[in-house]
């Protein structure tokens, strides 16, 4: 049927009729405001990704993933809001077109060329990705704003790999990438409660969202927008681009930051 997606048929506005949560209390993505409360008793967020690795990249018909193997506690991120450790799952992006702006989350009104997403699940809590993703504290996502800037020397290996999952449905090998070489210089973050940017939009989220952003070059970019919103045997050809959903309402929640 109407599968929902980021065009004007079936785009963010119209996601509400098939999943009523969007229009809930603790919708995300969010802008965060040029004041946020400050508070001390948040300790640092550590990512424990030493033994990390990747399995695969895809194409989901809405981003470019990559997987990892979550079956134990190799790579996980603790401390910062969260009460245990939760397991890497997989990273995906969200960006906009040539020479706009694509990230979900704002700074004071601003966007950023594009976001990247950490997602790891709650497996002390829960028994399965799927069952925490639907629950209160199942998941915890780690944003990381990227800005055009100077080529980042270790985005190529995914901007290489793109050509070979141009299409939904799409995947490949992608072994040995540790996550930990897109992260910026500094830890400081801004956190806050609630939910998947995209349907079924489940309000399971931690977020933690990166201050500094990372740079990426114009030309890396461009490649994220080889990538097709539909398969190789549609007869339509959509040029991966704009896959963000823009802030909904703060509905009254706290944000807080690090130091
Ligand atoms: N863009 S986001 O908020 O990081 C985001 C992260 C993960 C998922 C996801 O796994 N959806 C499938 C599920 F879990 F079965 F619902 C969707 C959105
Ligand atoms: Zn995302």
């Amino acid at each position: 049927g109407n599968h929902w997606g980021y065009g004007k048929e079936n785009g963010p506005d119209l996601w509400h009729t098939h999943y009523p949560v969007a229009q809930g209390s603790r919708q995300s993505p969010i802008d965060i405001p040029r004041q946020v409360s400050h508070d001390p008793s948040l300790g640092p967020i550590v990512l424990d990704y030493d033994h990390c690795t990747s399995i695969s990249i895809s194409n989901n018909g809405h981003s470019v993933v990559v997987n990892f193997d979550d079956t134990d506690e190799r790579s996980v991120i603790h401390g910062g809001p969260l009460e245990n450790p939760y397991r890497l799952k997989q990273f995906h992006f969200h960006w906009g077109g040539k020479g706009c702006d694509g990230s979900e989350h704002t700074v004071a009104g601003n966007s950023y060329a594009s976001e990247l997403h950490l997602v790891h699940w709650n497996a002390v809590k829960y028994t399965s990705f799927d069952h925490a993703a639907a629950a209160p504290e199942g998941l915890a996502v780690v944003g990381i704003f990227l800005e055009t800037g100077d080529d980042h020397r270790w985005l190529h290996t995914i901007t290489d790999a793109m050509y070979m999952v141009k299409y939904k449905g799409s995947i490949t090998d992608f072994k040995g990438f540790n996550p930990k070489c897109l992260l910026p210089s500094s830890l400081h973050y801004w956190t806050y409660l609630g939910s998947l940017t995209t349907p079924p939009l489940h309000e399971s989220v931690t977020w933690i969202l990166l201050k500094d952003p990372i740079a990426v070059s114009e030309k890396q970019l461009g490649k994220f927008r080889l990538l097709q919103f539909t398969g190789e045997e549609e007869d339509q050809r959509l040029r991966m681009e704009n896959n963000f959903r823009p802030p909904q309402p703060l509905k009254g929640r706290r944000i807080r930051s690090s130091n």
